[in-house]
């Protein structure tokens, strides 16, 4: 499907869809454990395929919308071994937590996913499960899925790099903490994307899992259980961003977006807004209200460094589009390793939009000054974060502008150009 984008101005009220992250790490953990009612999770893709993984373990999930809650049955800790192969879909989160938790069963668990999933680093974590006491192997022997894991894994130390992916932290955490040893994960290189190992520890808490730092990295005992009867997902900061830069860019003269469900977190990604203030946005954060309001102001540029928040990049390189001045986006090397290479990808698509932009290994400069964005037909590259990133650019860009692979929305906020319509943006998916 295609979006199409013409300049408009936005106001109003919008509610952010609730964690995409958060949603993963519920849902499996309610897995391990026996039983949780889930409220407020994100439906959509990527939970789902985590949902489908709880299922073929041995699970259940049972998405109620209309109570906006995820009934879970877990399989106890343990999981069983599935009928068929588990289609991890797009979803990174998924593959790398279900397959250290499949490193735990006694049989073999095969996962798979689509072609972009199949592009992305799964080694060290393969790696990690087998010096566990596991077995993991890719069949094609190139570090990527299909995967094929399982054979018990028992814990111990493992030593894991922390350059490519938070998620194999939370991976062997969370499955760490049903082993027999416990598992030690020592960061063999800074890590990056840390919020997200403080998401999941956050989340493991509140399942009654204990979790530590240690000076070499992370920590969990064994032989513990997950335990909670509910658990509320807070609201997704990553998709807020792309509605607060609608508002910065675009709210019409003397309004003002106001986004709901901005409790604070342990979400790195609520750094969006520290990020729009240093740009010069008026940007209000009340956090006991949840709410943030933004309106239209002059952007400056800035320089950022998104190594603790990359889902923030194609946010940052649109306003940077748009801001006056050179924007860089500094320390992004592992956002190259997403959906897409989110570097390369979004450096292209804002320069088939007229953007003046700088790609080198591990930044980009989007200079503002020699821009003058103007409405294309860009590419999404399948790639839920190019799409709503790209949208929000023709929000101001001169002329109209074609969004491909719109639909892929999908996979962290299904109703994200219904939101931006009700905004007051003028859009047409087809
Ligand atoms: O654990 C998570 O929920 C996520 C971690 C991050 O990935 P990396 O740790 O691979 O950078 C982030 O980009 C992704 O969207 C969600
Ligand atoms: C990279 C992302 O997610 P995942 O790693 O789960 O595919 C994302 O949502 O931007």
């Amino acid at each position: 499907m295609d979006a199409h984008v013409t300049p408009s101005r936005v106001r109003g009220r919008a509610r952010a869809p609730p964690s995409k992250s958060y949603t993963h790490r519920a849902l499996l953990a309610a897995g391990y454990g026996d039983g949780t009612v889930v409220s407020d999770p994100l439906d959509s893709a990527d939970p789902r395929a985590t949902g489908r993984a709880v299922t073929a373990f041995g699970g259940a999930v049972e998405w109620d919308d209309d109570a906006n809650v995820a009934r879970v049955e877990g399989f106890d800790g343990r999981p069983g071994t599935p009928e068929d192969v588990v289609d991890c879909g797009n979803s990174g989160t998924t593959m790398r937590l279900v397959t250290a938790a499949a490193g735990l069963a006694e049989d073999l668990v095969v996962f798979t996913g689509d072609s972009s999933l199949r592009s992305r680093p799964q080694g060290p974590l393969l790696d990690a499960v087998e010096s566990l006491g596991g077995r993991a192997e890719s069949t094609r022997r190139n570090g990527r899925a299909p995967l094929v894991v399982g054979d018990g894994m028992t814990g111990g130390t493992v030593a894991i790099p922390g350059d490519v992916s938070s998620q194999f932290v939370t991976a062997l955490l969370m499955a760490g903490a049903v082993t027999d040893e416990g598992v030690a994960v020592e960061l063999e290189t800074e890590l990056k994307s840390a919020p997200y190992v403080e998401i999941t520890r956050e989340v493991l808490a509140d399942f009654d899992v204990e979790t530590e730092r240690t000076d070499a990295g992370f920590r969990v005992p064994g032989d513990q259980s997950y335990r909670a009867d509910e658990y509320a997902v807070p609201g997704d900061f990553s998709s807020m961003s792309y509605l607060l830069a609608a508002g910065a860019v675009a709210a019409a003269d003397g309004e003002a977006v106001v986004v709901e469900g901005a409790r604070p977190s342990a979400q790195g990604d609520s750094a969006i807004v520290e990020i729009l203030e240093r740009m010069g946005a008026d940007v209000d954060w009340d956090r006991e209200a949840g709410e943030i309001t933004v309106s239209r102001s002059h952007l400056s540029g800035v320089e950022v460094d998104v190594g603790d928040t990359p889902d923030l990049l194609p946010t940052i390189a649109v306003l940077g589009a748009v801001a006056d001045g050179d924007t860089r986006i500094v320390n992004a090397e592992h956002v190259r390793y997403k959906e897409t290479d989110r570097v390369s990808a979004m450096a292209e698509e804002l320069e088939s939009m007229g953007a003046s932009v700088t790609e080198e290994p591990d930044s980009l400069a989007v200079h503002g000054d020699r821009t003058d964005l103007r409405g294309a037909t860009v590419d999404g590259r399948g790639d839920h974060r190019l799409v709503m990133a790209l949208a929000v650019a023709g929000l101001v860009a001169d002329g109209e502008t074609t969004v491909r692979g719109a639909e892929h929305v999908e996979v962290s906020f299904p109703g994200f150009f219904d939101t931006l319509e009700d905004l007051g943006a003028s859009v047409g998916v087809e």
